[in-house]
């Protein structure tokens, strides 16, 4: 790397350029196995990778326990085996900090006809472009600091810091036992983290690379409307009852104005108040809206400015509606009137928003809309899943230590960004452990998590491992220093 500042630095990035090929042939075995963890069919292939990734650790050297988190309860009833957890451990020396990082190595489901290009499990290498489910969600990075350890190994560098994983396999499905996992490992597994790291969203920039400092929550909900047990012919019964639907299209209807504004009555009402400081933020964002648009597919957005669209993606809240659940969604003509439909919308929620308030003002807005519209049918709304937004304080010295590691192999210094969307395990640290915890990406913004051709780039990912090996080094360095300058403190 030309940025590089020492020569301990150009000799791992030298290591890692000449292994690049046997990191990309590794990653290529990983995304080769399906493991989606939304479909119950695949479940097996997810234990497997969560083996798989087991053994890589252990080759590394690390002690890994493979934790049971019992079964989840299916739709139909059934219940169905959760993949174990990886806890594992490398180091243990008292004078290094002890890093801790979360990766998950289940995927979002895909298939070739949904459009892909290539085989979603056959990672492809297409102009520098490394093609596969799983490439930047979540299997790249998890690999990434596997790579970053496995070149201080080869090299014969002591580690700078004890590094801890916890990595799960049902991430794309609710993380389902994560939260208990934590709390009950808080006083043993987390009790000598120092820093907590995460490496699982993307930059706001093709090029530039990004440190995440805060996230959204989410809010979702149901709205169901039903006028009996079953569904009604239009011929026999339209025109002469109350639909369901109409009622529901009315009700989904009164969410939102046309300028993307919510119109739930106090919804903004605990909105963080927007400081000069923050706005300054903003402006030395590298985003172009232009490519933001070309990325989405849609001509125009709601706002034509740089610090409005990133305003509205993480400090303003935004609601959305998903789907109609009973609706008849077919190609095709059915003359039917549903008896019962399910409408899902979701209201994402930043600082300072409180959940239950929240709560409380969507069912009562929406009970308070429907009574006007003089309806026998049943309403019934209810709240199915909720998480809080996380904001990092972004002077912790994990952030000056990733900063720096990032002008090193980047040569720049990094955007500081939020997400628009939700990674609730990040809030659920910060409130378990107290610890700090911070956003690493490697993914470029064109990386299409969770779409058709996912994608990260070989550059991406190679300067992503030399991104947490410097990462070592740099913590490393900053906590001796700050632990120097504490003793220093004390014995004045
Ligand atoms: N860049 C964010 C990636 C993680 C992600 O997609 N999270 C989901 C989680 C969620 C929130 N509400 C329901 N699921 C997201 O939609 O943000
Ligand atoms: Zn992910
Ligand atoms: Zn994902």
């Amino acid at each position: 790397s030309p940025f590089a500042s020492s020569g301990l630095e150009n000799q791992i990035f030298q290591y890692i350029d000449l292994h690049q090929n046997q990191f990309i042939e590794s990653l290529k075995e990983w995304v080769a196995v399906e493991s989606d963890s939304v479909q119950p069919r695949l479940r097996q292939e997810v234990t497997r990778m969560v083996e798989l990734t087991a053994d890589r650790l252990q080759s590394l050297g690390a002690t890994v326990e493979l934790v049971k988190l019992g079964s989840q309860k299916l739709p139909d009833g059934q219940s169905l085996l959760l993949p174990p957890l990886i806890l594992a451990e490398l180091g243990k020396d008292p004078q290094k900090p002890t890093v801790c990082f979360y990766g998950h190595v289940d995927v979002q489901p895909a298939k070739k006809e949904d459009g892909w290009k290539t085989d979603p499990f056959t990672l492809t290498e297409i102009d520098g472009n490394l093609y596969g489910r799983g490439a930047t969600d979540d299997k790249g990075p998890v690999l990434a600091w596997i790579n970053a350890v496995e070149a201080f190994r080869a090299l014969k560098i002591g580690m700078p810091v004890n590094l801890k994983f916890i990595i799960e396999g049902m991430e794309e499905a609710g993380s389902l036992g994560l939260e208990e996992l934590i709390k009950a490992e808080n006083q043993h597994f987390f009790s000598n983290v120092d820093y907590i790291v995460i490496s699982d969203n993307l930059w706001i920039s093709i090029r530039k690379p990004a440190l995440t400092y805060g996230t959204r929550g989410n809010t979702c909900f149901f709205v169901e409307v039903q006028c009996g047990e079953r569904d009604l012919h239009s011929g026999t019964f339209g025109g002469i009852i109350h639909e369901p639907m109409t009622d529901l299209i009315a009700l989904l209807g009164s969410l939102v104005d046309t300028s993307g504004r919510i119109l739930i009555p106090g919804i903004y009402d605990d909105v963080a108040s927007l400081t000069e400081e923050e706005k300054k933020l903003y402006e030395s964002i590298e985003f172009d809206l232009e490519e933001y648009k070309n990325n989405s597919g849609v001509q125009n957005f709601l706002y034509d400015t740089k610090e409005g669209i990133l305003m509205h993606l993480w400090r303003y809240p935004s609601l959305s509606i998903h789907g109609i659940e009973g609706a008849f969604h077919e190609p095709g003509t059915k003359t039917v009137i549903p008896a019962r439909v399910i409408g899902k919308f979701s209201i994402r929620q930043v600082p300072h928003m409180n959940i239950s308030i929240v709560e409380h003002q969507v069912i009562h807005y929406l009970e308070d809309v429907f009574s006007k519209r003089n309806s026998p049918n049943k309403l019934k709304v209810s709240m199915s899943m909720s998480a809080m937004p996380w904001v990092a304080d972004v002077n912790d010295p994990l952030y000056t230590a990733a900063r720096r590691a990032i002008k090193t192999v980047f040569g720049e210094d990094p955007d500081m960004i939020r997400d628009g969307g939700t990674i609730p395990v990040a809030r659920t640290f910060q409130n378990i452990t107290r610890k700090s915890v911070m956003m690493l990406p490697i993914g470029a913004a064109d990386a299409g998590e969770h779409s058709q051709n996912e994608k990260i780039s070989r550059h991406n990912y190679i300067q992503g491992t030399k991104l947490f090996a410097v990462f070592f080094l740099e913590i490393g360095k900053l906590h001796r220093q700050l632990q120097e300058a504490s003793n220093m403190k004390t014995t004045n």
